[in-house]
């Protein structure tokens, strides 16, 4: 989608710094970027990541469906354009959250690889972690909690992820979540170790 550049529009940059907020938070400010097809776990992972984060003292947050396609993103549907325009504005909020010095996770689809790459191109080499939870369709036609699967199935939702619309996987994730095979809990240590390796937290 092509869109006007502000023009006449002079940056003015603050005199807190990033590295300013992260001292402060003691933490690193970086985007955990989970992307898998629909009931793969992104949200379930996230929600229990904050949880065990908060419960270490460190502050995330996690930009799922409920906080942005309800609210900054309700104008955008599924097309390739509108979910191309729904990674672009969620990668935008995630740098500016990243910014704040807040472990900042984000629970899409995002099939495209070249919509994650541009959002991997927002930030500094290192603050983009993406994050493959992976899980074969087979299994999430069982999982089906919403009974989603089921409806693309029979053509009732048209241009589903996995079914009739496509998912590029990543190429070199930083990390890898397999939860056909590892618990919910062991997905989240797998992130927490790779966080604590990296000196994030
Ligand atoms: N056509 C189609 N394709 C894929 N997903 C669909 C579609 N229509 C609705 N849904 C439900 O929307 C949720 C996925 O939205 P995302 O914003 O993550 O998608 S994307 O990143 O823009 O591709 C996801 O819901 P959750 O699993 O609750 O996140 C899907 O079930
Ligand atoms: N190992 C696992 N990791 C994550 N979720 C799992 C796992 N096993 C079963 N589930 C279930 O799969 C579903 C994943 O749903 P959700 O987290 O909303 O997926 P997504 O955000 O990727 O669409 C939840 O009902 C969750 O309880």
């Amino acid at each position: 989608m092509e869109r006007k550049k502000s023009e006449n529009v002079v940056w003015h940059a603050g005199k807190i710094k990033k590295e300013d907020r992260e001292r402060f938070l003691g933490q690193k400010g970086v985007i955990l970027w989970f992307t898998g097809l629909s009931g793969s776990g992104k949200s379930t992972i996230a929600h229990e990541l904050e949880e065990r984060l908060l419960k270490m003292g460190k502050l995330s947050y996690v930009l799922d469906g409920d906080n942005i396609r309800h609210g900054l993103n309700g104008d955008l549907g599924f097309s390739p354009e509108d979910r191309e325009e729904n990674i672009r504005r969620i990668g935008e909020v995630a740098k500016l959250f990243a910014d704040l010095g807040i472990i900042t996770m984000t629970a899409f689809i995002s099939p495209y690889k070249k919509d994650r790459q541009r959002v991997r191109e927002l930030v500094k080499d290192g603050e983009f972690i993406e994050i493959y939870v992976k899980c074969p369709i087979d299994e999430l036609k069982i999982r089906d909690p919403k009974g989603m699967y089921e409806k693309a199935i029979k053509g009732e939702i048209k241009n589903f992820t996995g079914i009739s619309a496509p998912y590029e996987e990543p190429e070199n994730p930083e990390l890898i979540l397999n939860t056909d095979l590892e618990s919910i809990d062991e997905s989240v240590e797998k992130v927490i170790e790779y966080l604590r390796n990296k000196d994030i937290i």
